[in-house]
């Protein structure tokens, strides 16, 4: 299968520490990747890279074939790339019907209609009704976030992502934070999330990347010392030994 997602050759450096060393990965349209290493590894810089949040000193990200390197995050959530809306940056006074509205909204381009009452329009209320019933949230649609649980407010994360129809979705730490008695709920809409998506989910709790990694990544220090199966990864000695801080320090720049 032609990959849906590719970087290649990907460099950065912050003040001459190497925090992405030429990392190079392919996605296929219905991967399960989970993309593990220590703290300061280098995985959020690299998906704010992929994501267009930051730009590389060299490498390049491609979309569906498509150079994207030079295209902004924007550009790159309409071509297909979509990294899971931030509880963060959920708005406290909004709904889960006017957050998830508004990714359709914005997926189709129409977003200049915002300031209607755009949950009136048929078409916006169907997807919004079918996403939030789909993610358990369906009780909650017109309450405000700021009323609704933590776990609760991650699932509308992932529901305003699928929103967006993505053909690629990262994911960081979807289930951090949440009490355990709602971890379930976060378990199964991951696996419920459509077959043919690509998803890279950034992940430190092992029991969840083994229950839905099909493939796991291990960066350390910057660069991939491990790529293959969940099986295979605690074996590797390589993987052992980041974990156990030799990787700590990343390496200059030569
Ligand atoms: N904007 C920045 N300027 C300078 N250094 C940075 C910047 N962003 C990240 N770093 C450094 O890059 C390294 C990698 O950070 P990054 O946040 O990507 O790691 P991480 O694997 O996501 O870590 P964690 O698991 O703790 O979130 C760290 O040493 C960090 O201090």
């Amino acid at each position: 299968m032609s990959p849906v997602f590719e970087v290649a050759n990907l460099r950065k450096a912050f003040g001459g520490l190497a925090v992405t060393n030429d990392v190079s990965l392919a996605m296929s349209p219905g991967d399960r990747i989970a993309l593990i290493g220590p703290n300061g590894a280098g995985k959020t810089t690299f998906v704010n890279l992929v994501t267009g949040n930051l730009s590389p000193d060299s490498g390049e990200v491609r979309l569906g074939g498509e150079a994207v390197t030079k295209i902004d995050a924007i550009g790159r959530v309409k071509r297909g790339l979509v990294r899971s809306f931030q509880v963060t940056r959920l708005f406290q006074d909004m709904t889960p019907a006017e957050h998830v509205g508004l990714a359709v909204l914005q997926r189709d381009g129409k977003t200049r209609k915002m300031f209607g009452n755009f949950l009136a329009m048929p078409n916006v209320m169907t997807e919004v009704d079918d996403l939030l019933g789909k993610l358990g949230l369906a009780s909650l649609t017109h309450r405000r976030v700021s009323e609704i649980a933590y776990g609760q407010q991650r699932l509308l994360e992932i529901a305003v992502a699928l929103a967006l129809r993505p053909k690629v979705l990262l994911l960081d730490e979807p289930a951090a934070g949440v009490p355990q008695s709602d971890t379930g709920r976060i378990e199964q809409a991951l696996a419920d999330l459509p077959a043919d998506l690509a998803v890279l989910m950034i992940e430190h709790d092992m029991d969840l990347v083994f229950r839905f990694a099909k493939r796991v990544i291990v960066l350390a220090a910057g660069a991939i010392i491990f790529d293959g199966l969940p099986a295979d990864v605690t074996k590797d000695a390589r993987v052992r030994e980041a974990y156990l801080g030799s990787y700590a320090n990343a390496s200059p720049v030569a």
